[in-house]
């Protein structure tokens, strides 16, 4: 926790208020820097942000799995600011992690202390990787808990950290596999959704549209605020991707869903240590990658 103490001992404060008037005037800020935290974080060595500088070395952001991924530009900015007071201390990938604690903070969520010292990759990154470890927009509760049990969360746990998805909204192209489904599939019954919302949905996200990407549904009622509404809203078959319905009616998540939507407190201590276990996962320490000077480039 007190990595920085001797080099850099401002940069909790610099994070903070760098971001406190991005936040204000952008509230889709927030969300992006949480989803980007947990693209990052199949390794949270910070090599989502690097871009493609040679035609067969593309980046992660050529993976559809990243498609609407926002904001990577803000931990550079982030960077140079540290870099002006602490020049070649602190990685990215401790900047995208302390940035990603602001968003749920400022959102009215809980202040997750983190520990810090994580080091930056300095291979180039691989979109191949990306594209097998990040899951589909498709995703059920079988291979979420595959994804988050693998980093060490308790089921609890893995149901805490979904509750991300009370922030932000999701683009049409995402939902459209869930409202427009072949012939049968429903017949099945896999998840329930209220017809009301599926209305509103399909009003919202038609089938033929060719803006489907850029035409998005609110993740809950509340996108700008880190609270349970998540859970309450899945539970009333409203739950906006597979995985946010799914979770209300599998054995192994259904209860935990409903206890989080009664118990705000129990879900913010929950997320708070997945949190932890998430942004800890496959971390570069020691001697091991490097520190970057610009977030975006490997020197
Ligand atoms: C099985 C796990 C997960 C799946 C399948 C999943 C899937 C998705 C999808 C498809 C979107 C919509 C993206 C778009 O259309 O722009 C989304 C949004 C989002 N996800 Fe997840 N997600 C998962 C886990 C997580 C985790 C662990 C976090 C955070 C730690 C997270 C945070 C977010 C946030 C904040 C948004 C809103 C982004 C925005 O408004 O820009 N998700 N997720
Ligand atoms: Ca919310």
């Amino acid at each position: 926790y007190n990595f920085y103490e001797e080099s850099c001992p401002q940069l909790e404060d610099i994070v903070s208020t760098g971001l406190h008037p991005i936040f204000l005037s952008d509230p889709t800020s927030a969300p992006a820097l949480l989803r980007l935290l947990f693209h990052d974080c199949q390794g949270c060595d910070a090599s989502i942000l690097v871009d493609t500088v040679k035609a067969n070395r593309l980046s992660e952001m050529t993976s559809a799995k990243n498609f609407g991924i926002r904001k990577r530009d803000l931990i550079g900015n982030l960077k140079t600011l540290v870099e002006d007071e602490c020049p070649v201390q602190v990685s990215c990938a401790d900047i995208l992690v302390l940035a990603a604690r602001e968003a749920v903070a400022s959102s009215w969520g809980p202040l997750i202390k983190v520990p810090l010292g994580r080091r930056d990759s300095s291979a180039a990154p691989s979109y191949q990787l990306a594209d097998s470890l990040l899951p589909p927009a498709t995703t059920g509760v079988d291979e979420m808990l595959r994804i988050f049990t693998g980093k060490g969360m308790t089921v609890e746990e893995s149901v805490a950290i979904m509750g991300s998805h009370t922030l932000g909204s999701t683009h049409c192209l995402n939902i459209l596999n869930r409202l427009y489904k072949p012939e049968g599939v429903e017949a099945q019954g896999i998840v329930l959704m209220d017809p009301r919302f599926e209305a509103f949905l399909r009003l919202t996200c038609p089938k033929w549209s060719l803006i489907s990407n850029i035409t998005s549904v609110l993740n809950d009622v509340t996108p700008t605020v880190f609270d349970n509404h998540y859970y309450m809203k899945a539970m009333g078959g409203r739950g906006v991707l597979t995985i946010d319905a799914e979770m209300v009616i599998d054995p192994r998540t259904a209860q935990i869903v409903e206890h989080f939507a009664t118990n705000q407190d129990d879900f913010f201590h929950a997320f708070s240590t997945a949190f932890l276990k998430l942004s800890s996962s496959g971390v570069l320490t020691g001697d091991q990658g490097v520190i970057r000077r610009k977030c975006n480039v490997i020197d």
